[in-house]
């Protein structure tokens, strides 16, 4: 980069669990032991631990697995010094907040925070311990062996102390999580025989209209009713039982999707803030593996070709993925929607 004054891009792919984000941080390492002067490289090693924390979880067959795609472009003063840093994400597994297979754990900042979290951020948040709420317990695996959440939990305080994220703001982080967990507890029962539903009063429904900052009947109505438009009045209809499911579970990831989205946010703030904006910079992708499932031709087909758009996209940057859980044979896989272009979206129902 210094030499020739050409940018650097070093491109790191291959499958769950071949070593993709341990190879991109002994990167970082690197080239942070190699520009570092001014702390700034210290800021950016500490990005791995907050975006481990909630981008990565415990799969089948990797205890660390990246849930999602990382892009992070490391900036250099003229001497080769680092001087910022900016980060984008792609694809983050939103599913796996609310289902995923057994023996697989939801994101590591969970499980954290129900075994790290002070006794005064508990009375706060209203946090109990990870095994009593639905969203964790449900694939029986709370634990990784050889890991310990609380310890892991005091690093990410560390983490988010060193990138400049404030109290107040870390406090909104743990708070919108405790939300989600909650949000995991509320239940709903069928009323009539067309099985619509009430939302059933329980502390899950207390505790997340308390977190999130509204009454529980405001929280009940976006839960169990929707609006309909007819000519010029808003008829309000009951939803049934697997609508009001969806609709909390889709509450619940939204939720964490923008968190997600806010934390990066924040910490590209902190990296790039009031720091000498340079033209040279290397950058390293890190884009996590699609698992093989050799369930039918039709699966593997939305993989390969995934991964074949997925490589074109950071080429050209030409189109927009979003990923989505493929729902109907119970399979919690991702399956790939291709968003504003028209030749892969017809490319892709055709396939379907
Ligand atoms: N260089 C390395 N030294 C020691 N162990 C490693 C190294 N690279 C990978 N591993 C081991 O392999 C595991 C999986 O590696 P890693 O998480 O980097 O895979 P990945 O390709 O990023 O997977 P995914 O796509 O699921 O995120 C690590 O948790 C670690 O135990």
């Amino acid at each position: 980069m210094l030499r020739d004054g050409i940018n650097q891009s070093i491109i790191i792919s291959g499958e769950s669990g071949a070593g993709k984000t341990e190879t991109a941080k002994i990167a970082m390492q690197y080239l942070a032991a190699l520009g570092g002067a001014n702390g700034m490289e210290s800021e950016v090693l500490q990005t791995n631990v907050i975006l481990e924390a909630l981008g990565n979880a415990k799969t089948s067959r990797n205890d660390n697995s990246s849930r999602f795609g990382k892009l992070i472009e490391m900036h250099f003063s003229e001497t080769g010094k680092i001087c910022g840093a900016k980060i984008q994400t792609f694809l983050l597994e939103k599913s796996r907040v609310v289902r995923r297979a057994p023996g697989e754990r939801s994101y590591h900042i969970f499980y954290q925070l129900c075994s790290g979290a002070s006794p005064l951020h508990r009375k706060k948040l209203l946090l109990r311990d990870a095994n009593y709420y639905n969203y964790l317990k449900q694939s029986a695996c709370l634990r990784i062996d050889g890991v310990d959440d609380a310890k892991r939990f005091s690093s990410l305080l560390g983490a988010l102390d060193i990138v400049q994220i404030s109290g107040e703001n870390q406090m909104e982080l743990f708070s919108m999580l405790a939300v989600v967990l909650w949000l995991g507890n509320i239940s709903f029962s069928v009323i009539d025989n067309e099985n619509h539903v009430e939302v059933d009063s329980n502390e899950g429904l207390a505790n997340a209209a308390k977190l999130l900052g509204c009454s529980v009947p405001q929280l009940v109505i976006a839960l169990s009713t929707r609006k309909i438009q007819a000519g010029k009045e808003n008829i309000v209809q009951r939803l049934t039982l697997t609508q009001a499911l969806d609709a909390r579970d889709a509450l619940a990831k939204s939720i964490y999707a923008h968190l997600f989205d806010w934390i990066v946010e924040q910490i590209n703030h902190s990296l790039g803030t009031g720091r000498q904006r340079t033209r040279r910079s290397i950058s390293i992708l890190d884009i996590y593996g699609f698992e093989s499932f050799n369930k039918n031709g039709f699966e593997q087909f939305c993989i390969n070709y995934a991964n074949e758009r997925l490589q074109q996209h950071f080429n050209r940057h030409l189109f927009k993925l979003e990923q989505e859980e493929y729902l109907d044979d119970g399979i919690d896989w991702a399956s790939v929607e291709f968003v504003d272009n028209a030749d892969c979206l017809s490319l892709f129902e055709k396939s379907l």
